[in-house]
């Protein structure tokens, strides 16, 4: 069996730098039309011209033949300027504009510490200028439970910044629990959207701890409990426009993640398609597959769907245990199992 779809796009994706970014890159431009390329590398790209300098960079790293879009996205701080959007906007490369509360995910500490105090007459340009808002929603105060964070982040800060600013767009990236599914339905439609990861659909934090502790299974937000997956399997296959997926592959070296402090972030770009492809298979939602990941996306951003075409075959194959490169080894998602449909990029290597 075989599912011819539009080309994707994967709307929230970290492409890193220097012999990481070689790595990675090939395996998303071959999966993907285009990419919302997240910021936050150090130095963060806080600036329209740190954004078009890194666009550059992805683009001399793509093979010549790659047709890839990188869009890119700026990191917002404290002290990003109203003017910088302007500059974001007629760059013509930029997308988004990241918030990071400071302090809660990978290179993070840069962020926003207070968003509704220092950041709003930048949120006023951006709703001026139609540029969305790219959230990373968790709170960063040490005594809300883990578990908890992003649904407290939803009812004190997200929720009170959609109302105050019901014009701007806004996407809360990798949505993880059914608090998140439900706020997003009740916002306007086209105003407020999610994007969704192969890990927040395929797996519970149950796999964190299944056989012993699996650091390539931590990311941020962390997985959650089953109840939360199942709520985001149903808003993805209900054929809502409101969500779309963002892989958020987000590869570190194996001895970062193997270590006494794991870094957070799953390296899923080899693998996500075949991911999405069998949880909408696992609910009888393979019709409703297309639009999840090839339309609803463009959609959002206004932006016009992809033209070429991919094909995924029903044809079970083998992860690799680990992808070598210049400075060490990344480990996969679903590294070594098997996966159910195999991209047509893939085909070659496994005939
Ligand atoms: N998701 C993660 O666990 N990590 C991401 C950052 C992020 O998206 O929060 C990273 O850059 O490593
Ligand atoms: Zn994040
Ligand atoms: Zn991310």
């Amino acid at each position: 069996m075989e599912l011819h779809l539009t080309q994707p796009d994967d709307w929230h994706l970290h492409l890193r730098e220097g012999d990481l970014l070689e790595a990675v890159l090939p395996y998303s431009a071959q999966n993907f039309g285009r990419a919302i390329v997240m910021p936050n590398l150090k130095p963060p790209i806080t600036t329209t011209a740190m954004a078009v300098a890194y666009r550059e960079t992805i683009l001399k790293a793509l093979s010549p033949d790659s047709s890839f879009n990188p869009l890119m996205t700026l990191y917002l701080t404290d002290n990003t300027s109203p003017n910088e959007i302007k500059l974001a906007r007629l760059s013509g490369v930029v997308f988004g504009v990241k918030l990071y509360p400071a302090g809660a995910t990978t290179n993070s500490q840069d962020g926003v510490t207070d968003i509704f105090g220092k950041c709003f007459p930048v949120l006023e340009q951006m709703v001026e200028q139609n540029m969305p808002l790219l959230v990373h929603g968790e709170v960063t105060d040490p005594s809300v439970d883990m578990f908890n964070r992003e649904k407290v982040f939803i009812e004190t800060i997200l929720g009170p910044l959609v109302q105050m600013l019901p014009e701007l767009r806004v996407v809360m990236e990798h949505i993880t629990t059914t608090d998140a599914v439900n706020f997003i339905n009740s916002c306007r439609e086209g105003y407020v959207a999610a994007t969704v990861t192969p890990q927040h659909l395929a797996l519970n934090r149950n796999a964190l701890f299944q056989g012993g502790l699996q650091p390539h299974n931590y990311c941020l937000p962390v997985l959650k409990r089953e109840a939360h997956r199942q709520s985001i399997v149903s808003a993805v296959t209900s054929g809502s426009k409101r969500f779309f997926p963002g892989t958020d592959s987000a590869p570190h070296e194996r001895n970062r993640k193997e270590c006494s402090c794991g870094c957070a972030g799953i390296y899923n770009a080899p693998v996500a398609l075949s991911i999405y492809a069998e949880v909408f298979e696992k609910a009888e939602a393979l019709d409703k597959l297309e639009a999840f990941l090839c339309f609803n996306g463009p959609d959002f951003y206004g932006l016009p769907r992809n033209s070429s075409k991919i094909v995924l075959k029903r044809c079970p194959w083998i992860v690799p245990q680990s992808y070598p490169y210049a400075s060490g080894e990344i480990v996969p998602m679903f590294a070594g199992q098997i996966l159910e449909w195999l991209p047509s990029n893939l085909y070659k290597e496994h005939l």
